[in-house]
This record gives C-alpha cells, sequence and structure tokens, in this order.
C-alpha cells in the first residue's frame, strides 16, 4: 500500500502529475473534489465558491477538515489498488491527518516552479482550455494557499520535483516515482 501526496503552488504540475496517474490506472483522490462535492452540498457554485467554502470548512472544523473528509474516499480506492495518489494537498495540518491516517505508507512529494514560470503556463492553459481560473490573480491565489500552511506542508516534503524542464521530462519523472516509489527520484532533482 502507498499513499502518494502531492503539493505545490498553481501551475506547478499537480494536474499533470494527476494525470500520468490516471493513465497508469491509478486512481487519484482530489482535495478539490471535496470541496466541490460541499460547495453542492451547501448549494453553491463550484465555479464561484470553491475558495470560500474551502476556507470555510477549515474555519467551522479545523484546519484538517479537507483531508479527514477525504480519508473514506482515499481508503475505499485502497481496496482496488496497491498506489493511490492524493493530489492537491494545502497545509502542514493535512499532511499530519494523512500521516496519522497510513503512517509510513504516506509520501508526500513537493512540486516546484517559479513564479514566472507558473503565470506563464497558467496562462497558456488558460488559453488552451479556456480554464476560468476565477478571476484572482496569482500573486492572491499564491498568498491565499500560503496563507493555509502550504509552504510549511512543502517543506515536510519526502521529495521535491522540479518541473522547470520540459513536460516530457516531468512526467517520466512521475512516471518513475508512482511505480518505483519516491526513493526513485530522490536525489535526482
Ligand atoms: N514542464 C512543463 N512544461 C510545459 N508545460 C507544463 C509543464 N508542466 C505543466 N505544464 C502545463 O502547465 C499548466 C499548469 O500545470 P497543471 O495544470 O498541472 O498545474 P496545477 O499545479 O495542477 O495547477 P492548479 O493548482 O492551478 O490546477 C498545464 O497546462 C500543464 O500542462
Amino acid at each position: 500500500m502507498r499513499v502518494i501526496g502531492t503539493v505545490g503552488l498553481a501551475g506547478s504540475g499537480k494536474g499533470e502529475a494527476a494525470e500520468v496517474a490516471r493513465e497508469l490506472d491509478v486512481p487519484v483522490v482530489t482535495m478539490g473534489d471535496v470541496i466541490r462535492q460541499e460547495c453542492r452540498d451547501r448549494g453553491l457554485d463550484p465555479a464561484t465558491h470553491h475558495g470560500e467554502v474551502a476556507k470555510g470548512l477549515r474555519e467551522e472544523n479545523g484546519p484538517g477538515a479537507i483531508a479527514e473528509r477525504s480519508l473514506p474516499i482515499i481508503r475505499e480506492e485502497l481496496e482496488g489498488s496497491e498506489t493511490v495518489v492524493v493530489d492537491g494537498i494545502r497545509s502542514d495540518v493535512e499532511v499530519d491527518a494523512f500521516r496519522e491516517a497510513f503512517g509510513e505508507d504516506f509520501e508526500l512529494v513537493s512540486i516546484e516552479a517559479p513564479f514566472e514560470t507558473r503565470a506563464e503556463r497558467l496562462d497558456l492553459r488558460g488559453r488552451d482550455a479556456s480554464v476560468d481560473e476565477g478571476g484572482e490573480s496569482l500573486e492572491d491565489r499564491d498568498e491565499r494557499e500560503l496563507g493555509f500552511g502550504m509552504g510549511e506542508a512543502m517543506d515536510r516534503a519526502d521529495v521535491t520535483i522540479e518541473n522547470t524542464d520540459s513536460l516530457e521530462s516531468f512526467r517520466e519523472r512521475v512516471q518513475i516515482l508512482l511505480t518505483d516509489g519516491v526513493a526513485a527520484v530522490e536525489g535526482e532533482s
């Protein structure tokens, strides 16, 4: 059993990593999915209320609320798969929740790229897929997410993947990590 969590700022490559996992038939549990479900439960549109509901959930139920809500989903996926990816961890408190739930079987990967690189990629992604980023600037999103403790979560990672090279090289490293574990990419980046 292996639960691989990813953490990283907007545009760092978490979505691509999740895509590589799906291509390998590794189930991906997204923190965003938990929040979107909560939006629907509250009768709110996830497109416009995602950030607000994420903040509300943490304020009302504690900073580990979203991680806690994802645990049963992850456990269910582990019944059918040796490896599960947890996409989009946002804080050190969430890291603690996963470590407590899965112990040594939880491995945290920090995906990192400089601000300008992320800004360019998100700009291109927006144009390609007409993704609505909700009108929030990357500076504001970084600030909001770092405010949740994302920097501390990144500091706790077992391994960091620098996503500054080609997409192909990034995808290859993610594939190695998913098939051979965190130790296989340690020292590479
Ligand atoms: N190494 C790379 N080279 C070129 N493009 C890349 C690279 N890594 C990611 N991208 C592209 O950059 C965009 C942002 O990456 P991705 O969607 O994976 O980010 P993310 O971390 O999931 O961001 P968000 O949290 O906003 O969803 C995507 O269009 C992705 O295909």
